[in-house]
């Protein structure tokens, strides 16, 4: 890994947040900034994209025919064509690794229902073998305006912080749609616990204030190291301090997943080293137990 490489941005959000019109701003920033990128779609369900993708999930499955032909409904025809299409994750590899020296970031979006990308086998097979090779940062976006309410906000700060223990990977939240509903109220809830615990008081009652108190002091300790920036997709606003928080988690890439990852490594080769050193033992026990007879095997009935 060479510190010069290239950044992978992933895109993740609820359904609506605006992962692909942000994406959208984000490519033409870069396009502005002279530094155009490599830009990947995994979202077979799209049916309309504002950009040009480099590589279309939807060039590979088609989701409908994989619904039909697998009798599936629209969330498994999902699932099953991002699984067929991560079998295929070589070659996007392979691509990524020929343009790394002329493209500064690749961005993926991902699947409107982020459990597909978040919870399944095949997005932490991405993000694993993205992260392997280049730094590569998440974006987690909000969509500030539907989480005003306590309810919301803590639910989605819930699924941020699960992704993030998740993947372990530098992490950002994107508060979206600013232009909308500024996100300061969001920023205030994060550092104020008062603030929070007060707005919960004015809305919920009984039960849920009582679970979501009880979820924030939980929450304290995510907040306290998340990067946040507040953006608009649709009006740009917020692209600079974006690309400074996109940085940022760079440094992180470099300061801390890698040599946890090398951490990791080395304890499955210590690990995989003592199996085996555990099997030959077992081996030499058997063979000196059976002291040079030949060993009967199960003949087929
Ligand atoms: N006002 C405002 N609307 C936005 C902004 N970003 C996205 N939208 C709108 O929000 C809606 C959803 O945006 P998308 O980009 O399709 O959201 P998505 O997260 O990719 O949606 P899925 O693919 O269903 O997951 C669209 O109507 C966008 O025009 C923003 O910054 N401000």
């Amino acid at each position: 890994m060479s510190e010069a490489g290239p950044v992978n941005i992933i895109m993740i959000g609820m359904a609506g947040s605006g992962k692909t019109t942000l994406l959208q701003r984000i490519n033409a920033y870069l396009h502005e900034k002279k530094t155009p990128p490599y830009v990947v779609n995994l979202d077979p369900a799209v049916a309309k994209l504002p950009f040009q993708a480099n590589i279309d999930i939807r060039d590979t499955v088609d989701y409908k025919q994989v619904m039909s032909e697998y009798n599936l409904g629209p969330n498994g025809g999902i699932l099953t064509s991002f699984n067929l299409f991560t079998t295929k994750l070589d070659q996007v590899m392979s691509i990524v690794e020929k343009r790394a020296s002329s493209t500064k970031y690749f961005l993926f979006d991902t699947p409107g229902q982020i459990e597909i990308f978040t919870w399944s086998a095949s997005g932490a097979i991405i993000t694993n073998t993205l992260a392997a090779t280049y730094p590569t940062v998440v974006v987690y976006v909000v969509d500030t305006p539907r989480t005003a309410s306590p309810a919301t906000f803590m639910s989605n700060m819930m699924y941020a912080c699960s992704i993030l223990y998740k993947t372990q990977l530098p992490f950002l939240v994107a508060f979206n749609k600013t232009d909308v509903v500024s996100h300061e109220f969001a920023v205030n809830w994060m550092e104020d616990f008062e603030a929070f615990q007060q707005a919960l008081m004015r809305q919920e009652e009984g039960f849920m204030n009582s679970l979501m108190n009880s979820m924030s002091l939980v929450l304290d300790e995510f907040y306290s190291h998340l990067r946040v920036v507040g953006v608009s997709a649709m009006t740009g606003k917020g692209m600079d301090e974006l690309f400074a928080k996109i940085d940022e988690a760079v440094t992180e890439y470099y300061d801390e997943f890698c040599p946890n990852m090398e951490k990791q490594l080395e304890k499955k080769r210590e690990q995989e080293k003592k199996d085996k050193e555990q099997q030959l033992h077992h081996l030499m026990h058997d063979l000196s137990v059976t002291d040079g007879k030949e060993v009967e095997l199960n003949k087929p009935k």
